[in-house]
């Protein structure tokens, strides 16, 4: 077990950021919240809705942003970005709009022609984050999104964060770093840490 007896309520344009150490189960709950790792127990809700209800609704509010930077090799940084956006609209002009507008918020008007193989690790994770633009969504889950990205990267997505949050978005965040984001609630996953055996 990772984590026990945790609970939380996240009311539009609230935050929730997860803190602790290596392993205590940050990864784990955000997998839990985007609908990919199913609890031994207890229960997700949305407006009072079950989330295994009804998955596919979850997945279309949610934007999840791992680990693992969801790039093509092959594709250019304005075709993954356009893809996204395409994805979860139906007016294709009006996504590559969106698209576009994702792609220079994030400083990649520069990149928009580059293969996904040639950028750098902190490129990459600009990549990932033009998708939170460019597809809206209200629910945003972030896995250490600050990891490789330089200082000023790091304040736009802030100003990023807080547009949303203004807007009504959710943000569910994990991190080892310092990033701004007023008024959040914290989590420290090391208080659910489930007792040692002979101890609970
Ligand atoms: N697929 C899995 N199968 C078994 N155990 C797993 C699996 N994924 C994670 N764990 C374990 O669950 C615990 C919590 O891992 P998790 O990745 O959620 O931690 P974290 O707080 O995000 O850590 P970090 O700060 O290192 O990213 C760890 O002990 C890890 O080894």
């Amino acid at each position: 077990m990772v984590f026990s007896r945790l609970g939380f309520t996240l009311e539009p344009g609230g935050a929730l950021l997860l803190l602790g150490p290596n392993g205590s189960g940050k990864s784990s709950l955000l997998r839990v919240l985007a609908g990919l790792l199913r609890p031994s127990d207890g229960v997700l809700e949305w407006n009072g809705q079950t989330l295994t209800e009804d998955p596919e609704a979850h997945a279309a509010r949610t934007h999840y942003l791992g680990h693992h930077d969801a790039i093509k090799p092959v594709l250019s940084v304005a075709e993954m970005v356009r893809f996204w956006a395409r994805l979860h609209r139906t007016d294709f002009a009006q996504a590559d709009r969106a698209a576009e507008a994702a792609i220079l918020r994030f400083g990649l008007g520069p990149l928009a022609d580059m293969p996904g193989r040639m950028l750098s690790a902190g490129q990459k994770r600009r990549v990932n984050l033009a998708r939170l633009l460019a597809a809206p969504c209200p629910l945003w889950l972030m896995d250490e999104p600050t990891t490789a990205l330089d200082r000023a990267s790091i304040a736009v997505l802030e100003t990023v964060l807080a547009e949303h949050r203004a807007q009504g978005g959710m943000v569910v965040l994990s991190t080892h770093t310092d990033i701004v984001l007023p008024d959040a609630e914290i989590l420290s996953l090391d208080r659910f840490a489930p007792a040692p055996e002979g101890l609970s």
